[in-house]
């Protein structure tokens, strides 16, 4: 039978889906057979389409990317003038109902994605996680009052900037769809987001959740497309702010199209993190967080710390224990409860990946596990995009699989000796999303994460994310911030208030 909940316990979405006779990816499978637009409060089929058509949904045009702009600029009418109770009430229930249907959201997103049953609840998680954090923020937020000579003075008023554009990528559909959504709602903005076309399903769940709760029609819509559909929305004149997750070459476009609009970008991009292992960790942890830091979501994950630099002592043991514990990872159908691993998003995808670790074999490095493709038992997905999480060695700062972001379960192992020489190399890169360290010495951790050149860096663990810190990268990785407290700044503006209490001294 489909899946493994109940289908008439599902939501209107998941009863439409059916089971396909090819399953890739999972057991589960679906055939859409209810729109995947979302504008002014319900679904709707494009009013255009660009030609392209992916999968079984139709790419939207200018015209529809139009009128989901016209749509939020309505509701962002209504929602703007709202207090910040009003906002926080709202995103309160949006939370309580992500929370309340979550297995059914993980579900969608396992299909969706292809990530494990079991991440993919931690994932909704966070996102439930995210829309209260910023629903508190928009109950409190506020401006400054400024005295000023004579009685006089000014105040501060943080004003949303009107139609936000969120671009997101397939990795995390549903929690990058909370993490752009919930901030820039909490504010007062309205939003048009676009997931990417690998992974529609999952953000129409949102939009849906957040008219239950009681937004306006039209404040948060979802047009499904590619990169023609991306640049309708970053070139239309409406629109005030796009906040992009995604490749670094595609961000680099993005940057330019709102350049031309003046519209200030969020670009969270791509990395290639360090994780530093000194030989005084505590070696189970540091074994521990390469795997959290490399594995999960299949590889698949921006601020992955690939580059694991082991300090000579520990190398060997450290590298058996990786390897011992890498074999155990479980591959196979995501939607079982015991399965750590799923396929990857593509075929493409992994054979792009499959290449990286050929031409890291060519250059020299050493498989000591996986790296190939895993067909599991299930008959049903012999034809998925699976392969055995990698661990290489024999690596040297110059190999490709070492400088350039693969994206996939490829962990590249590389010895050092100094603190001083390690820092150098962890830092020689484009790159500056994240990095980590493992050691008990906690001087040498804070004096090691100073020096790294990096937005989000761990120490004694790896890719845990907190919804209170937030997340974003350095160089090539980025710019502008993901959760915390900061975020509201980049989906506001400070409007400055200057107030006589006597008369005009005019200078004429
Ligand atoms: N820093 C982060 O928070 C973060 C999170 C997840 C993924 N990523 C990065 O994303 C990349 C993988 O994701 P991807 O393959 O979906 O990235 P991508 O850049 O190919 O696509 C991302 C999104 O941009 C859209 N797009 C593509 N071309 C466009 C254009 N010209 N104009 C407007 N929109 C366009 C896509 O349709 C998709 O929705 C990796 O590099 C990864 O590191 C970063
Ligand atoms: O893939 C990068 C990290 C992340 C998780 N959710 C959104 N971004």
């Amino acid at each position: 039978m489909f899946l493994r909940a109940g289908l008439a316990a599902l939501s209107p979405l998941l009863r439409s889906l059916r089971p396909s006779p090819v399953a890739a990816m999972s057991t589960g499978t679906f055939v859409v057979s209810q729109p995947l637009n979302y504008r002014g409060g319900a679904r709707v089929e494009p009013a255009d389409a660009s030609g392209r058509v992916i999968a079984t949904f139709t790419c939207s045009g200018e015209k529809e990317v139009n009128l989901a702009v016209q749509n939020a600029k309505a509701a962002f009418k209504i929602w703007s003038q709202k207090s910040g109770m009003e906002r926080c009430r709202i995103l309160l229930e949006a939370a309580r109902i992500i929370r309340e249907r979550e297995d059914e959201i993980a579900t969608m997103e396992c299909i969706n994605n292809g990530k494990s049953i079991f991440e993919a609840r931690l994932d909704i998680d966070i996102s439930w996680q995210c829309l209260e954090y910023y629903a508190g923020l928009a109950a409190s937020m506020a401006g400054e009052h400024i005295q000023l000579p004579g009685g006089s003075f000014g105040y501060t008023r943080r004003e949303p900037l009107g139609v936000c554009v969120g671009i997101g990528a397939w990795n995390y559909p549903f929690q990058i769809a909370s993490w752009k959504s919930a901030p820039a709602l909490a504010c007062g903005n309205a939003m048009v987001f676009k997931p990417s076309p690998f992974t529609p399903v999952s953000a129409l769940l949102l939009a849906e959740i957040y008219s239950e709760a009681g937004v306006p029609p039209g404040l948060f819509n979802v047009v499904q497309g590619g990169a023609a559909t991306g640049q309708f929305l970053c070139q239309h004149p409406d629109v005030a702010k796009v906040s992009f997750t995604g490749s670094v070459p595609t961000g680099m476009k993005i940057m330019e199209m709102s350049a031309k609009g003046i519209k200030p970008v969020t670009l969270e991009l791509g990395g290639k993190s360090p994780l530093i292992i000194f030989s005084d960790c505590d070696m189970n942890n540091a074994v521990k967080g390469a795997l959290m830091a490399n594995f999960l979501t299949q590889g698949q994950v921006c601020c992955n710390g690939t580059r694991v630099f082991v300090q000579k002592e520990i190398l060997d043991k450290f590298t058996e224990e990786v390897v011992k514990q890498t074999q155990r990872i479980k591959i196979g159908d995501p939607l079982l409860e015991d399965t750590r691993m799923g396929p990857l998003i593509n075929r493409p995808h992994l054979e792009r990946v499959l290449g990286f670790v050929k031409v890291a074999k060519e250059q020299g490095a050493k498989v000591l596990c996986g790296g190939d493709i895993y067909v599991p038992e299930d008959p049903k997905l012999k034809d998925g995009y699976y392969m055995r999480p990698c661990v290489l060695t024999n690596c040297r700062d110059d190999m490709t699989c070492v400088k350039e972001e693969i994206f996939g379960p490829v962990m590249s192992i590389l010895s050092f000796d100094t603190e001083a020489e390690v820092l150098e190399r962890a830092n020689d890169t484009t790159f500056g999303l994240a990095a980590g360290v493992f050691t008990r010495d906690i001087q040498r951790a804070h004096r090691v994460v100073a020096e790294l050149q990096a937005g989000t860096c761990f120490i004694n663990n790896y890719n845990v994310s907190p919804v209170e810190l937030p997340f974003g990268g350095y160089k090539k990785s980025g710019f502008g911030r993901e959760n915390g407290r900061v975020t509201i700044e980049y989906y506001s503006q400070l409007k400055t208030v200057c107030v006589e209490m006597g008369d005009v001294e005019s200078a004429f």
